[in-house]
C-alpha cells in the first residue's frame, strides 16, 4: 500500500506503508546511527517524534531483547528499506510486527538521506505520515504547524517507585524516561538503584538518604517541566552527589538560572565527538537531543561548561561549582553507541565515595 510522508513545508515523498494503518502527526527527527535501531525505537526520549533512519537497511536481526524500555516510543518511523527476513539467532520477531502490535505506523521506501538533507537544510519540521491517496495539503499543513510534543515525560516516567537488585550504594534515579542501561550502568557498578516517577517530590527520595541521584533523559522541550524543575533544586540544595543524563542534564541547569534552546535539527546519532574541556581529550558519544543548554547565560559562580560538541560548539556538559554535581548533554550509558563515555558512571561512584 502506497504512503505519504507531509512535511510542514509542503513537501509530499511517496512510499510504501509499513507498521500499523493509521495516520499520525508528530515532529520529524533523523537519526544517524549505523547500529541498534531497536535501541533507537524503544528509548522514550523519542516519544511525541517519528525517527527517520538515515541508515538505508533496518531490521536485518529483526527484534531482540536490545531494548532501552518495554516498548516503542517513536510516534512514527520512516526507513529507505525494511528487511523482511530479519535473521539472527537472538531474534524473536519482525519490526513490521513490532510496529502493528504498539500501534506505530510507518514509511519505508523514502530516500531518507535526501529527507535528511532537507531537514538539515530548513531546520526540524512537523509532518503526517498517512496511507489517503486524496490528501489536502490545505487541511493538513495548518494541522502540522500546531503540532507541539507538548508535556511529554508524564507519558514515559514509570507510576510508581520500584527497588532494583543491588547491594552498595544507595542511588535514586528520577525517571524522566529512563533508558534501561542507565540503571544498568549502575547495578554493573555494584550500585542499589530505586526508580522514582518524575513528579515525586524533592523530600520523598532525600527522606530515604540516597548516597547519590541521578537524573535520566527523557522526551520535550525541558521548558515544559516547571514542577520537576522545582523539585530538581530542593535536590540541588541538598548536599547529595547528582549525575545528570541529557533532560536531567537541562533540567538542572533551568533549575540554576541558565536558559535552554531549540536546535536548528538537534544531535540524534551514535558519533558525536564531545570535548573534555578538562583534559581536552575528546570522546565519540551516542545523543539524542532537540534542546540544549545556553551557557552565554550561565553564571560561573553555579556550573561551568565541562564538555563541548566539537561539530558545532554546543555545550555538552556542565560542572557546578563548589558542588559534588556534574551532568551531561549526551548518553554515557550508550545503546545503541560508543561507550567511551562510561567512565562517567565511575566518576559518579567515586563521588559517591567509591564503589563499597
Ligand atoms: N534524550 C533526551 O533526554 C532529550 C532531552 C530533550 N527532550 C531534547 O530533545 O533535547
Amino acid at each position: 500500500m502506497k504512503a505519504f510522508l507531509i512535511l510542514e513545508d509542503g513537501t509530499v515523498l511517496e512510499g510504501i506503508h509499513i507498521g500499523a494503518d493509521k495516520e499520525t502527526v508528530s515532529e520529524i527527527v533523523f537519526n544517524t546511527s549505523m547500529t541498534g535501531y531497536l535501541e533507537v525505537l524503544t528509548d522514550p526520549s523519542y516519544a511525541g517524534q517519528a525517527v527517520v533512519m538515515t541508515y538505508p537497511l533496518i531490521g536485518n536481526y529483526g527484534i531482540t531483547p536490545d531494548m532501552e524500555s518495554n516498548k516503542p516510543w517513536v510516534k512514527g518511523y520512516i526507513v529507505r528499506e525494511l528487511s523482511r527476513m530479519p535473521s539472527n539467532f537472538r531474534c524473536e520477531g519482525t519490526i513490521q510486527d513490532f510496529l502493528v502490535r504498539h500501534e506505530i505506523p510507518g514509511i519505508a521506501g523514502i530516500d531518507t538521506r535526501a529527507l535528511t538533507k532537507i531537514l538539515r537544510e530548513k531546520g526540524t519540521m512537523n509532518g503526517m505520515i498517512t496511507t489517503d491517496e486524496n490528501y489536502r495539503l490545505e487541511n493538513i499543513l495548518p494541522r502540522l504547524k500546531e503540532y507541539t510534543t507538548g508535556p511529554a515525560v508524564e507519558q514515559v516516567t514509570c507510576e510508581a517507585s520500584y527497588a532494583l537488585k543491588g547491594k552498595g550504594k544507595k542511588v535514586a534515579l528520577l525517571d524522566l524516561g529512563a533508558k534501561q542501561n542507565i540503571a544498568k550502568s549502575l547495578q554493573s557498578r555494584g550500585c542499589r538503584v530505586t526508580v522514582y516517577p518524575a513528579h515525586t517530590p524533592a523530600e520523598e527520595i532525600l527522606a530515604e538518604k540516597p548516597d547519590g541521584i541521578m537524573l535520566s533523559n527523557g522526551p520535550g522541550d525541558p521548558k515544559e517541566c516547571g514542577k520537576v524543575i522545582q523539585e530538581i533544586k530542593k535536590l540541588y540544595h541538598s548536599d547529595t552527589p547528582i549525575f545528570a543524563i541529557c533532560l536531567g542534564h537541562q533540567l538542572m541547569a533551568l533549575a540554576n538560572g541558565a536558559d535552554t534552546y531549540k536546535m536548528k535539527y538537534g544531535h540524534r546519532g551514535g558519533n558525536h565527538p564531545v570535548k573534555d574541556l578538562e583534559t581536552g581529550r575528546v570522546y565519540i558519544s551516542s545523543q539524542n537531543h532537540g534542546y540544549v543548554v545556553d551557557t552565554d547565560k550561565l553564571d560561573p559562580s553555579v556550573a561551568v561548561p565541562a564538555f563541548v560538541n566539537v561539530n558545532d560548539g554546543t555545550n555538552e556538559g556542565l560542572r557546578y561549582t563548589g558542588k559534588n554535581i556534574f551532568t551531561v548533554q549526551f548518553h554515557p550509558e550508550a545503546c545503541p553507541g560508543p561507550q567511551d563515555s562510561g567512565y562517567l558512571f565511575d566518576r559518579f561512584i567515586n563521588m559517591m565515595g567509591g564503589s563499597q
